[in-house]
């Protein structure tokens, strides 16, 4: 998508085509709209970054909060954002038998009542196996620690929405 395009969007169109790069948190997109124009996709990227970094950490954890746990009740009921679904659908999180899916209730509980916010990582760069591990190992992190690793692995996410973005919208332009 040309850059010319994104930085005449309204307001309306620009949160519309990018308001789920961080996941249920349209409020970061609808801000950094103000900083256009943007040079190109990285800069788009560095508004966003800048903003979430800029919150204090009960923001960062808002926005962890907004993230479906992974293969957790919403992927079972099917309420999954069409992101989140493609995301955890490619990432093993559809396909866990029953045991799996139990396991990953209770690492998903265990974690969510240690921190008071849900376990995050960027299901594209991971398979079932690391998923478990990750949550397995970064439950030992303290608060902080796991805030701002959970924070990196929301930047990861928002990435690639981001690129996919693009590219689907330049695959419809050609
Ligand atoms: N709790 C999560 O990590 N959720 C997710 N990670 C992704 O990459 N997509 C999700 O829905």
């Amino acid at each position: 998508m040309d850059i010319n395009v994104v930085n005449a969007l309204t307001y309306e169109d620009f949160v519309k085509l990018f308001g789920n790069v961080v996941e249920k948190c349209p409020l970061i997109s609808a801000a950094i709209w103000s900083h256009r124009p943007f040079k190109d996709l990285a800069d788009i990227e560095a508004h966003i970054t800048e903003f979430i970094l800029s919150l204090p950490d009960s923001g960062k954890e808002g926005i962890l909060r907004c993230h479906p746990d992974l293969a957790g009740r919403d992927l079972q009921s099917g309420t999954l954002t069409r992101e989140s679904q493609e995301e955890q659908s490619q990432a093993g999180m559809t396909t866990l038998d029953s045991a799996e899916v139990l396991q990953m209730y209770r690492l998903n509980s265990e974690y969510k009542e240690r921190f008071g916010f849900p376990f995050v990582i960027c299901a594209r760069l991971n398979k079932k196996a690391d998923i478990v591990g990750q949550l397995s190992e970064r439950l030992k992190n303290d608060r902080a620690a796991e805030r701002e690793r959970a924070i990196e692995e929301v930047k990861k996410i928002c990435r690639l929405r981001l690129r996919s973005i693009v590219l689907s919208d330049i695959q419809t332009e050609l």
